[in-house]
């Protein structure tokens, strides 16, 4: 029987990110549909995205389309950025894509 469900356990993030996220200064990170499919509840891994290193686990309190417009200043706050760095990193990240998902985590360890 073949189970095409992605239920994947690891998520990557830019290198620069790593030490916000084990500081508790960013709780949510922002992701295009390829990257939404996480599921709410469920424990992933945190690796860099450069070098593949794993730094911490990771529980998904929530996840919620966005439209890139819709960002707002509640948003930035969660990503310990202004709402200006925040569009601007997401747009480098994804440019051209306005359909987003919010996604909360809470660190485990
Ligand atoms: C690797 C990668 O895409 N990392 C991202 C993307 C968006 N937000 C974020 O916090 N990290």
């Amino acid at each position: 029987m073949t189970n095409n469900t992605k239920a994947p356990k690891d998520i990557t993030f830019f290198e620069r990110f790593e030490s916000d996220i084990l500081t508790g200064k960013k709780t949510i990170t922002i992701r295009d549909t390829a990257e939404s499919y996480f599921k709410v509840d469920s424990e992933v891994q945190a690796s860099t995205f450069e070098d593949n290193r794993w730094f911490c686990a990771l529980r998904i309190l929530s996840v919620t389309p966005i439209n890139m417009a819709d960002l707002s200043d509640a948003h930035a706050a969660q990503e310990n950025m202004t709402l200006l760095e925040l569009k601007a990193v997401i747009g480098d990240i994804y440019p051209g894509t306005t359909d987003l998902f919010v996604i909360e985590f809470s660190k485990l360890n």
